[in-house]
């Protein structure tokens, strides 16, 4: 089965490399990624990543099978996406310092016949930050196009106490639960062949 992975991440095309998927193609899709007002953080990633999924559906061949996620940063409430502004991206690390947050993944699969939503959620917990710490994070560029304001995978790891739930849904993709939506649709990534 051919598959397309309509984002434009890079996290996202390497997490799918790690779990042995070759050969797929990528599709950045360009939505409209405003969500709609009184919607849960979990509506909110999982009607984003349909959206996403259903661009690139439209011009896919019969046969794909389409995959898209969207990332967001819940804070008590508020939605944290991605900076606008190098002084957003220190508020919102500000707003995180010494505090539990909630990151949010929603995961589209578009196959033949069969559309499939899911979400994951991770709690991380950041340590305290000094102003000297986030400015000097902020200044390395590394939050500007990241949900949050901030890469678990890179200089970020710096920042984060504790983590609970699928370390991989911080980056973008929850491979656990993507490994077993694929599974669904027939492909098999832990198999004896080695596919
Ligand atoms: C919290 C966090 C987010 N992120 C990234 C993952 C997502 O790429 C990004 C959130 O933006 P998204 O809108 O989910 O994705 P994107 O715009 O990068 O790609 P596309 O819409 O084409 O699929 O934040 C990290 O890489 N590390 C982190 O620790």
């Amino acid at each position: 089965m051919k598959i397309i992975l309509a984002s434009g991440s890079p996290r996202r095309r390497q997490l799918l490399e790690q779990v042995g998927l070759r050969g797929f193609v990528v599709r950045a899709s360009d939505v409209d990624e405003s969500a709609r007002p009184g919607l849960t953080p979990a509506e909110m990633v999982e009607e984003l990543s349909a959206r996403k999924a259903a661009a690139v559906v439209r011009e896919a061949p019969k046969d794909g099978l389409v995959l898209a996620a969207d990332t967001v940063v819940a804070l008590e409430g508020a939605v944290l996406g991605k900076p606008a502004s190098p002084e957003e991206a220190a508020r919102m690390l500000a707003a995180l310092s010494g505090r539990t947050h909630q990151v949010y993944t929603g995961l589209t699969l578009a196959g033949p016949g069969a559309v499939r939503t899911e979400h994951e959620v991770t709690a991380v917990t950041f340590r305290a930050l000094s102003g000297a710490e986030i400015a000097a994070y902020v200044a390395t560029g590394e939050p500007m196009d990241k949900a949050g304001a901030y890469g678990i995978q890179g200089l970020g790891a710096l920042l984060v106490q504790r983590l609970e739930g699928d370390y991989f849904n911080v980056m973008g993709l929850p491979l656990c639960r993507l490994g077993r939506m694929l599974r669904a649709f027939g492909v098999e990534l832990l198999s004896p062949d080695g596919h």
